[in-house]
């Protein structure tokens, strides 16, 4: 479709039910940068709202497989077929090629990953490389998207320059808005489709218009329009830190369990029966790409302390040593040194079903152990690549042939629910996830928030 042949969405002054209709209609070309676990399912999604999206990704065999009508991203239900079925009827493309996406696309939705580096500082890396790309095709009329998560002010201070310098319009002349990806993985389409109400925060008036004009054809739930795009990227960070401190709570008080002899979990559930509590859940470690490093798009990016947010940062990653600790003192009650003791370790993904293993506790956990001398196995049953650990990968269906003195379940996948444990004998587990029934156990299990049931 050449560019004299699509439609703007923003400025002009069109009609709002023209650009309706343009929009989905296929007039209004949609790039989606970066095919990753959010980047695909939206990229289908506006594939099938508007019958022409091109997704863009440096992974060529990424970009292979959706050209074939595969979704190189497993475990979300229905992804594949939408994927297959708007790469068969030709609204969904992707290729590697992102000048040239850019160059016909008129909305433009940049989905890369946003991360940390080792010092604490936000790796934007990955956006600024799209954003110019993006300005190398900018047009008069197009809109531009940041849904990654960003530190508040990126899209003011460091996207908008960038496009103007790299395009050569000026500001007004093109959309620039922050719509946060609010999806959580295992149920992508369910969330992007309306899940929870989209945020769309524009840097003026019309881009904000011009962003609620598209996403009131993807979610069927409400847009809800921010003042800005500084304070759209606030919500998202707000609402991840907002998580990573209330999970720091749970596991404060999880810490106490064995001191007050009571189910720590049991009275957070019963506190959180009436409305003014809402209290998360204790466990092993906080891990993925999201939680654990959203505190740092404040807490590294502004020179304003923040002892709360920082404090529950690491209370959060104290908690993978704190099993270690109970698994040590456990076994040395038993007799069995750390040094010469055999540890199953249950689950390197950071959450059960998603394929992830940044920032995950499996991590700490296994360096921790193996520092310490034990011999470690490491089952996980949505991985296929488990070298980065210290620990021997073995097969869920070998298990019952393992000799292991204790167990860490880090991760809560399904799968694990059908362990022989019987078959394991007489063992410490540690339970980081409030996933193993005691009663199935020979030995003793120690819950994170729930102490020690025999
Ligand atoms: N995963 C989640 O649960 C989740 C939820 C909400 C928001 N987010 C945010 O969404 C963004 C993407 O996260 P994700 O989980 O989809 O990441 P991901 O690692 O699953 O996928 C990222 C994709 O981007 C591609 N990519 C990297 N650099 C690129 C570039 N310069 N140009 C084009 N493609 C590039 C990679 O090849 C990969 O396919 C992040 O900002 C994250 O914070 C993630
Ligand atoms: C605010 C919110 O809900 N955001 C979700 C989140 O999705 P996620 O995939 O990062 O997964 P989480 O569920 O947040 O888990 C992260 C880690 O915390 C552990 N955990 C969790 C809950 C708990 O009570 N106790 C815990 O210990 C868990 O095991 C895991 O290691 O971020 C995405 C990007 O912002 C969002 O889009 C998505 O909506």
């Amino acid at each position: 479709m050449s560019r004299a042949t699509t439609a703007s969405v923003y400025g002009d002054g069109i009609p709002a039910a023209v650009r309706r209709q343009q929009f989905v209609e296929g007039a209004v070309p949609v790039a989606v940068y970066g095919l990753g676990k959010m980047g695909l399912p939206l990229a289908a999604v506006f594939a099938s709202v508007t019958g022409n999206a091109t997704g863009v990704d440096i992974d060529p065999d990424r970009v292979a497989a959706v050209n074939d009508g595969d979704a190189p991203v497993g475990r979300e239900p229905g992804l594949g077929h939408l994927v297959a079925d708007t790469v068969a009827t030709g609204a969904l493309s992707a290729t590697t090629d992102g000048e040239a996406a850019a160059a016909d696309a008129r909305v433009h939705v940049v989905i890369v990953p946003t991360t940390v580096d080792d010092d604490g500082l936000a790796d934007l890396s990955a956006l600024r490389s799209v954003v110019d790309t993006v300005a190398a095709g900018l047009s008069p009329g197009d809109l531009v998207v940041v849904e990654s998560t960003v530190p508040p002010r990126t899209c003011a201070d460091t996207v908008a320059p960038l496009l103007e310098r790299g395009s050569g319009l000026s500001a007004g002349e093109y959309g620039l808005a922050f719509c946060p990806e609010r999806t959580s993985s295992g149920r992508a389409l369910r969330d992007i489709g309306g899940a929870y109400p989209k945020v769309v925060g524009g840097v003026d008036a019309e881009s904000t218009r011009a962003a609620r004009l598209v996403y009131e054809h993807v979610t069927t739930n409400e847009v809800v329009a921010v003042a800005d795009a500084t304070t759209a990227e606030c919500v998202k960070v707000f609402e991840g830190i907002y998580r990573d401190v209330n999970i720091a709570l749970a596991n404060e008080l999880a810490r106490f369990a064995d001191d007050l002899g009571a189910d720590v979990r049991a009275a957070i559930d019963t506190a959180n029966t009436q409305p003014f509590c809402a209290i998360h859940d204790p466990g092993i470690g906080v891990g993925g790409h999201c939680i654990p490093y959203y505190p740092y798009f404040l807490l590294s990016e502004f020179g304003r302390d923040a002892p709360l947010t920082r404090t529950a940062r690491a209370v959060n990653d104290g908690m993978p040593l704190f099993a270690v600790r109970e698994l040590t003192d456990r076994l040395a009650d038993r007799g069995t040194s750390i040094h010469d003791a055999r540890v199953l370790v249950l689950g390197a993904a950071y959450r059960a079903g998603v394929a992830e293993t940044r920032k995950s506790p499996a991590m700490p956990v296994t360096r921790a152990l193996a520092d310490d001398g034990a011999t470690l196995y490491l089952a996980d049953p949505v991985l296929d690549d488990l070298s980065a650990f210290p620990a021997e990968a073995v097969a869920l269906a070998d298990l019952p042939e393992l000799d292991v003195d204790a167990a860490v379940l880090v991760t809560a996948h399904p799968e694990f629910e059908g362990i022989d444990w019987g078959a394991l004998g007489d063992l410490v587990v540690v339970d980081g996830r409030d996933a193993v029934d005691p009663a199935a156990v020979e030995g003793e299990v120690y819950t994170v928030g729930r102490g020690e049931r025999r």
